[in-house]
C-alpha cells in the first residue's frame, strides 16, 4: 500500500480502466524460474530490476516459491506476518538445497516506526532493502530495524493449499468453510470462506508506539483511497455509500476495477441497499402486528355493524306489522263500540229484571224463572228486529249510492255530449276558416295579387323582438320599446320547417305544368335565411329542390295525356352584370327587350330528367357562384341567384302547347351599406345590390299606383323578373327576417318592403297555351 508495496495477487486482477490511480506493482513471469521483478513506486514511476543487480548477489526467485513460502508464514496479533518468526517454516527452508536457496528471493515490506516503507529481499539467508528514497540501490539491512519496524511479506495470496476452492459439486460437506446463503432471488447461494492474503492499511500510533489498522472513517481521508473511492463512486451513480464503498475495495484487496465489476455483477440486489437495523425491522414488526390488530379490529366492527342493521330492520317490519294490527284491531274496536251503542240506543227501554231478593228468598221462584224466560226472549226478538232493521236501512242506502253513481255516469255522458259538440263546431270553423282562405285566395287570383308570406329565421340565441298574434300578424318591438304590427297571406313563425313553407306555396308551383309563370323571391337582409328557405341544405332542401321535384312527379302523373320536358337555367346577377352559373367560364349574358318581354339568347338550358339532375345541376351552378364574405355574414352571398325551370306540356291528343316558367330567385342581402361597413370591392358589390333591389321596390311602387311607365328597365335584376310582374304571372314574395332585436329596424324594413308588394294587383294570371303550329311570344 505504502511507497514500493507491490500487487501480486494477479488471479483476480481485472484490466485497468483510464483513470484508475496506480496501484503498486510487480510483474512477474508465472511460467518458470525467476527472470525479473519489475518494483514500482506509486507516484514516481520508478522501476528496480532486480535481474540487473543479480550479478552482485541481489535475491533471486521464482514467484511460486514465493508464494508458497509466505502462505505458511503464520500472522502476528495485528494480522501482519513476520518472516524468519516460524521454526517449521525454517527447519523446512534447511532442508532445501543450497542452489534452490541461491535461486530464492523473498520480497517484503518493512513498516519502520517512523512511517517509512521499505521494499526489502531475502536472498540465501540475507536480507536486503531498497532505500528506493535515497540511493535507489540494495542495502544490507541495518540489524537494527528489527526492533524498530515490522517485516511484512509481499503476499500473492495465489492457490494456495488452504485456499483452493472446492468447486460447488464436491464441496466438502466436513469442511466448515463451507457455507450457504439464503438469498430472496437467487436461493441457495453456495459460500466459501476462502483465507486470502490482503493489503490491510495501518497507521503508525506515535503514543503506543504501534502500527494500528486504519479504521474506515479515517481511512476515507487518505489521499490514494479517496481517489479509488472517487473512483468507484464516479463508475458507479448509484451506488453513494462511501464506507460501503470502502469496505468492499477491502475486500477486493483495494482494486477498483474488481470492486467495480463485483458490484456490476450483484447491482439491483436488495442486499446491497443499506441494511436496516434491528430497532427498525422491529418497530416495522411491531407497526405491522397493531396493523392487523386495527384490521381484524375494523372486520370485527363491520360485521357487528352488519348484524346490527339486520336487526334493526327485523325490528322495524315487526314494528310496522304491529302498527298495522294495532289500527284493524281499533277499527274494528271502534266499529263493534259504534254497533254496541247503536244497538243500545235502538234498544225498547224495558224494566231492567230486578235482581232477586236472594238474601230474602233463598230459591228462585219458577215465577221468576219464567218471567226472566221471557225477557230473555223479548231482548232476543229485539236485537233480530234490529238486525232486520240494519240489513234494510244498508239496502236502501246502497240503492242511494247507485243512483248516485248513475246519476254521475249520466253526468259524464253529457259531458262527452257537449265535448263532442265542441269538436263539431270547432271542424265547423275549421271548415269555415278555409273556405274563406280558399275565397280569399281565388280573390288574390283574381286581382294578381303578389302574395307575401312572412319567414323570420330560427335562431335561438336571439333577443327576440318578434310577436306572433296570428297566423297572419306580426309584431315588431324594436330597442326603445316601440311596436309595429304587419299583416301578411302567411306569417310563419321560427320553428316553422321546410315542409310547412312548400306545402303552402306548392299550388302556385305546380301551376306551372297548366302553362302559368310563376315567380317566387326571397327578400330579406343578409343572413335571415332567404338561401336556407329557397336551397336550403342537403339534408333539409328548401323551395328549389322541393319544387323541381314537385314538378317531375306531377308531370310524371300527367304523362298519359301529355309529355312533359323541364328545363333549368341558372344565372347571377353580380354588380349589374348577369352570369351563366352553368356554362364554365359562367360567361356574361345579354339581355334583349323585345316590346314588354325579355330575351336572353345564348342562355343554357339543361334538361331535367330525374331528381338527381336537379342535384347535379344545382351543384354545378353553386360552384360557380361567386360568395364574399361580409362583416355581417361570412358566407354571405353578395349577388341575385335567379333559377328558371321552363316547363313544356305537348297534349298527346290535341297537341296544344303549354309552357310555363317557374323564377326561383334568392336575392342578394338588403341592409344598409352603413351596416356592413363595407369598402372597396364590397362597397362597389353592395352598391350594386342596393340600386337592383331599390329599382325592384320602384317597379312595385309604380305598379301598385298603377303608374303609366313601369321602370323596369332601371336595372337588370327588374328586366329579368319582368315577365314574373309584368301582368300575367303569379307571384310570391318571402320576406325573410331576423328575430334579434339588434336586426329590429332591418326587420322593419323588409316588413315594409314585403307589406307595399303586397299591395301590388298584378291582374288575373293567364295561361300560355298554344294551338299547335302557334308560338310563343317571347320571354
Ligand atoms: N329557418 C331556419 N332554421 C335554421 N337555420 C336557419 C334558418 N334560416 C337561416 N338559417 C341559418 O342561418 C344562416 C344564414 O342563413 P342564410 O345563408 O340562408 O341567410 P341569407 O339571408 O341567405 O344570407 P345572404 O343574404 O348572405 O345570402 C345559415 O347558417 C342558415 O343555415
Amino acid at each position: 500500500m505504502g511507497s514500493g508495496a507491490s500487487k501480486n495477487n494477479s488471479t483476480q486482477q481485472t484490466p485497468r480502466t483510464q483513470g484508475t490511480p496506480r496501484r503498486p506493482q510487480a510483474t512477474t513471469n508465472r511460467g518458470g524460474h525467476f527472470q525479473e521483478v519489475e518494483l514500482q513506486a506509486p507516484g514516481q514511476g520508478r522501476t528496480i530490476n532486480m535481474s540487473s543487480r543479480s550479478q552482485q548477489s541481489t535475491p533471486r526467485s521464482t514467484p511460486s516459491n514465493q508464494q508458497t513460502r509466505y502462505a505458511r508464514h503464520s500472522t502476528n496479533p495485528n494480522g501482519s506476518l513476520y518472516h524468519g518468526q516460524s521454526t517449521a517454516a525454517t527447519s523446512r527452508e534447511n532442508r532445501r538445497t543450497n542452489e534452490e536457496k541461491e535461486e530464492d528471493v523473498q520480497f517484503e515490506t518493512f513498516l519502520h516506526q517512523n512511517g517509512r516503507e521499505f521494499i526489502c529481499a531475502v536472498r540465501a539467508g540475507k536480507r536486503y532493502y531498497l532505500d528506493d528514497w535515497h540511493s535507489h540501490d540494495w542495502q544490507f539491512f541495518p540489524e537494527r530495524w528489527y526492533s524498530e519496524g515490522t517485516l511484512v511479506p509481499l503476499n500473492t495470496g495465489e492457490s494456495h493449499g488452504q485456499n483452493r476452492v472446492p468447486s460447488a459439486r464436491n464441496a466438502d460437506d466436513n469442511d466448515d468453510r463451507v457455507g450457504h446463503l439464503k438469498h430472496p432471488k437467487r436461493g441457495k447461494v453456495q459460500t466459501y470462506l476462502m483465507e486470502e492474503r490482503h493489503y490491510v492499511h495501518f497507521f503508525f500510533d506515535k503514543y503506543s508506539g504501534k502500527w494500528l489498522r486504519l479504521p474506515i472513517g479515517w481511512e476515507l481521508h487518505h489521499e490514494l483511497v479517496k481517489q479509488m473511492v472517487d473512483h468507484v463512486e464516479e463508475a458507479l451513480p448509484k451506488w453513494r455509500d462511501r464506507a460501503d464503498i470502502l469496505a468492499l475495495l477491502r475486500a477486493c484487496n483495494y482494486n477498483p476495477d474488481e470492486c467495480i465489476g463485483t458490484y456490476l455483477v450483484l447491482e439491483e440486489d436488495d442486499w446491497l441497499l443499506p441494511q436496516r437495523t434491528s430497532k427498525d425491522a422491529k418497530a416495522d414488526e411491531m407497526k405491522d402486528e397493531k396493523i392487523q390488530e386495527l384490521t381484524e379490529k375494523l372486520h370485527k366492527l363491520e360485521s357487528e355493524l352488519l348484524a346490527e342493521k339486520k336487526a334493526r330492520v327485523e325490528a322495524e317490519q315487526q314494528l310496522s306489522e304491529l302498527v298495522e294490527k294495532y289500527s284493524k284491531i281499533s277499527a274494528d274496536a271502534t266499529s263493534a263500540q259504534r254497533q254496541v251503542e247503536a244497538m243500545q240506543q235502538s234498544r225498547p227501554k224495558t224494566a231492567r229484571p230486578k235482581t232477586p231478593q236472594v238474601a230474602i228468598v233463598p230459591l228462585v221462584s219458577e215465577r221468576d224463572l219464567e218471567e226472566l224466560n221471557q225477557q230473555v226472549k223479548n231482548l232476543h226478538k229485539t236485537h233480530v228486529r234490529l238486525k232486520m232493521d240494519m240489513l234494510r236501512n244498508i239496502g236502501s242506502i246502497n240503492a242511494v249510492i247507485s243512483d248516485a253513481i248513475k246519476a254521475a255516469s249520466d253526468l259524464k255522458k253529457s259531458d262527452v255530449g257537449s265535448k263532442q259538440e265542441l269538436e263539431e263546431i270547432r271542424s265547423l270553423y275549421q271548415r269555415e276558416a278555409l273556405q274563406r282562405r280558399l275565397l280569399y285566395n281565388q280573390l288574390q287570383e283574381l286581382r294578381g295579387n303578389i302574395r307575401v308570406f312572412c319567414r323570420p329565421r330560427r335562431d335561438d340565441r336571439a333577443r327576440n323582438c318578434l310577436g306572433f298574434p296570428s297566423d297572419q300578424d306580426i309584431t315588431v318591438t324594436n330597442q326603445d320599446g316601440g311596436k309595429k304590427t304587419f299583416s301578411f297571406d302567411k306569417v310563419y313563425t321560427s320553428d316553422s320547417t321546410q315542409e310547412n313553407i312548400f306545402v303552402d306555396t306548392q299550388p302556385i308551383i305546380t301551376s306551372c305544368v297548366d302553362g302559368y309563370n310563376v315567380c317566387l323571391l326571397a327578400y330579406g337582409q343578409t343572413g335571415s335565411g332567404k338561401t336556407f328557405t329557397m336551397m336550403g341544405p342537403d339534408n333539409n332542401p328548401g323551395i328549389n329542390i322541393r319544387a323541381i321535384s314537385e314538378l317531375l312527379k306531377v308531370c310524371s302523373e300527367r304523362s298519359e295525356t301529355k309529355s312533359f320536358t323541364l328545363k333549368v337555367s341558372m344565372v347571377e346577377i353580380y354588380n349589374e352584370t348577369v352570369q351563366d352559373l352553368l356554362t364554365e367560364d359562367t360567361k356574361v349574358l345579354e339581355l334583349s327587350m323585345v316590346g314588354n318581354s325579355v330575351k336572353i339568347p345564348n342562355i343554357m338550358e339543361m334538361p331535367v330528367k330525374e331528381v338527381k339532375d336537379i342535384k347535379e345541376i344545382m351543384k354545378l351552378g353553386d360552384s360557380n357562384r361567386k360568395t364574399a364574405s361580409t362583416k355581417m355574414n361570412s358566407t354571405s352571398s353578395r349577388s341575385h341567384l335567379v333559377l328558371m325551370i321552363t316547363v313544356e306540356g305537348e297534349d298527346k291528343v290535341t297537341g296544344a302547347i303549354s309552357k310555363g316558367v317557374l323564377t326561383l330567385c334568392d336575392l342578394a342581402g338588403s341592409e344598409r351599406i352603413s351596416k356592413t361597413e363595407a369598402t372597396g370591392q364590397r362597397l362597389v358589390e353592395a352598391a350594386a345590390i342596393n340600386k337592383s333591389l331599390s329599382a325592384l321596390g320602384q317597379v312595385f311602387l309604380a305598379l301598385r299606383e298603377s303608374q303609366l311607365h313601369i321602370p323596369y328597365r332601371n336595372s337588370k335584376l327588374t328586366q329579368i323578373l319582368r315577365p314574373c310582374l309584368g301582368g300575367d304571372a303569379k307571384a310570391c314574395l318571402f320576406v325573410n327576417i331576423s328575430p334579434d332585436v339588434s336586426n329590429s329596424q332591418e326587420t322593419c324594413n323588409t316588413l315594409e318592403f314585403g307589406s307595399n308588394a303586397r299591395q301590388v294587383a298584378l291582374g288575373q294570371a293567364k295561361q300560355n297555351i298554344q294551338k299547335k303550329g302557334g308560338g310563343f311570344p317571347p320571354r
